[in-house]
């Protein structure tokens, strides 16, 4: 099939590269000429396991970027990954999408015969039929549901494992409102990866698609945040929360995933999506008191990670190492990263903060461009007189002897990542 994707960040250039793995000529389109010129020329634009080979195998070939929404006109399908943040009182930014929506209306004026518009990005619910459908149908001329159909299909991928998610996807998600056009032309699209992996397809409404996304991004944060909850009432009674979690994981009612306690949740979703629906809750009048509290939790645990710290070290005037930038391990992304809080919080301390991350460090700069950063996790502490893990990257497991060339071993894990020894003074923040 000819499919065309808006938006190639994360989401957009990842399932743009696996529909074409998937045998799909594929077009990107995109306002960034960068993104454009690197996808052309066979190199991923952004740090995603499995997807440079991808990139590289069919960019410029099975898969085109350009900056021109009149390829639209060649594809059958058009999928919408533009992004959608939080505005400032958290609820969404819908402005890209429906500069997108627009021009993609513009283009189908000119096209002969139906066209599907698949939403991918995370949008509230009602956003598809209230907001983008009425802007295609305006700018195009044409009747949805009719000359052009739009669906929901919401995307579940990890950052770090996005390849992987999406390839072998737990479900698949297709909101249409029973449109058959629209469900054959998704059945198509899908049907490599469903015949190889079984996976089960939800067919369901677009503003039950659009709620999907929100509960289970939802659930799983408040997940987080309860087993949080939990780890510092066991960190007040000295038990060991892993432990704890470990044994309450194999209830298949708890599942064994998202039970790691520790600084909390970050990264492009969580955060604003959460945000987003309680936002969206209240303009209905609903106030949501559990997921209310599951961001005031998550918000509490960098505070927590430092007031353990103070317990051992005065910081002020002190060198202080913060190993592990990004918001969690296997990518360079620092958006929501626990590390800023931590930072902000450091820095207000009056600490000399210097900071190491494998991949995000160029990213953390551009952040907090007066912050030190070292080139290797034992140039960091050399000399530190503490330091805060705040990512799990696997290297900060092998560190050892490393501690022993800080002015103070003092040593606060925020994620279960650091082997506890003679030598060092070790606080887990939940453990
Ligand atoms: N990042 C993830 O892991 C993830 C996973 C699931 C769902 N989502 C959702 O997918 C959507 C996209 O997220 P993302 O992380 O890929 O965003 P992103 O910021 O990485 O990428 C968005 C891209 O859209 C481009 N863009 C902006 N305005 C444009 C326009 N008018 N026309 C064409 N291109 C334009 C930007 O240049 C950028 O390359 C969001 O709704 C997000 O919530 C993200
Ligand atoms: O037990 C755990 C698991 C995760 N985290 C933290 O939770 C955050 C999010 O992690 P993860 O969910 O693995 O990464 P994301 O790439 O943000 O993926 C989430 O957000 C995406 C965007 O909506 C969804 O598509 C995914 O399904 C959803 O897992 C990170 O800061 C992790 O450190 C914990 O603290 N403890």
């Amino acid at each position: 099939m000819n499919l065309s994707v808006v938006g190639s960040g994360y989401v957009g250039t990842t399932i743009a590269a696996c529909f074409a793995d998937l045998g799909h000529d594929v077009t990107t389109i995109d306002i960034d000429e960068d993104i454009v010129a690197a996808i052309n020329d066979g190199d991923a634009p952004i740090h995603e396991p499995g997807l440079d080979p991808m990139v590289s195998l069919y960019g410029g070939d099975r898969l085109r970027a350009t900056t021109d929404y009149d390829a639209i006109r060649d594809t059958d399908v058009t999928f919408l990954a533009l992004p959608t943040p939080a505005n400032d009182d958290g609820s969404i930014d819908l402005g890209a999408m429906k500069a997108g929506a627009e021009s993609i209306g513009e283009t189908l004026a000119e096209k002969d015969g139906y066209h599907l518009v698949v939403v991918k990005s995370t949008v509230v619910p009602g956003t598809t039929e209230d907001e983008l459908e009425p802007l295609i149908e305006e700018a195009s001329g044409k009747t949805a549901g009719e000359e052009f159909g739009v669906a929901v299909n919401p995307e579940f991928q990890r950052e770090g494992s996005a390849v992987d998610d999406f390839m072998e996807p737990d479900k698949i998600v297709l909101g249409t409102d029973g449109d058959a056009r629209a469900l054959d032309l998704l059945a198509e699209v899908y049907e490599p990866l469903v015949a190889d992996w079984d996976v089960p397809v939800v067919e369901t409404g677009r503003r039950e698609g659009e709620m999907i996304k929100y509960a289970n991004n939802s659930f799983l944060a408040a997940k987080i945040s309860l087993v949080n909850d939990l780890g510092n009432i066991c960190k007040e009674y000295d038990i060991d929360a892993y432990e704890v979690a470990e044994a309450i994981g194999m209830d298949d009612r708890i599942g064994e995933q998202f039970l790691r306690s520790g600084v909390g949740w970050g990264g492009s979703c969580f955060p604003k999506d959460t945000a987003a629906i309680i936002q969206h809750a209240r303009e209905a009048g609903y106030e949501p008191p559990v997921l209310e509290a599951a961001v005031e939790l998550n918000d509490q645990q960098p505070e927590r990670l430092l007031s353990l710290l103070d317990d051992h070290t005065e910081v002020e005037g002190e060198r202080v190492a913060v190993l592990g930038l990004s918001f969690k391990p296997g990518t360079d992304d620092i958006r929501h990263s626990r590390a800023i809080p931590v930072i902000e919080g450091l820095q207000e301390r009056g600490a000399e903060v210097v900071a190491y991350d494998p991949v995000a460090t160029e990213n953390m700069r551009e952040r907090f461009p007066e912050v030190t950063y070292a080139e290797a996790a034992d140039e960091a502490l050399d000399g530190a007189a503490g330091t805060v893990v705040v990512t799990d990257w696997d290297e900060f497991a092998a560190l050892d002897e490393e501690f022993d060339a800080m002015a103070d071993p003092v040593v606060v894990d925020g994620r279960r990542i650091i082997r506890r020894r003679k030598g060092i003074t070790y606080e887990g923040l939940t453990w």
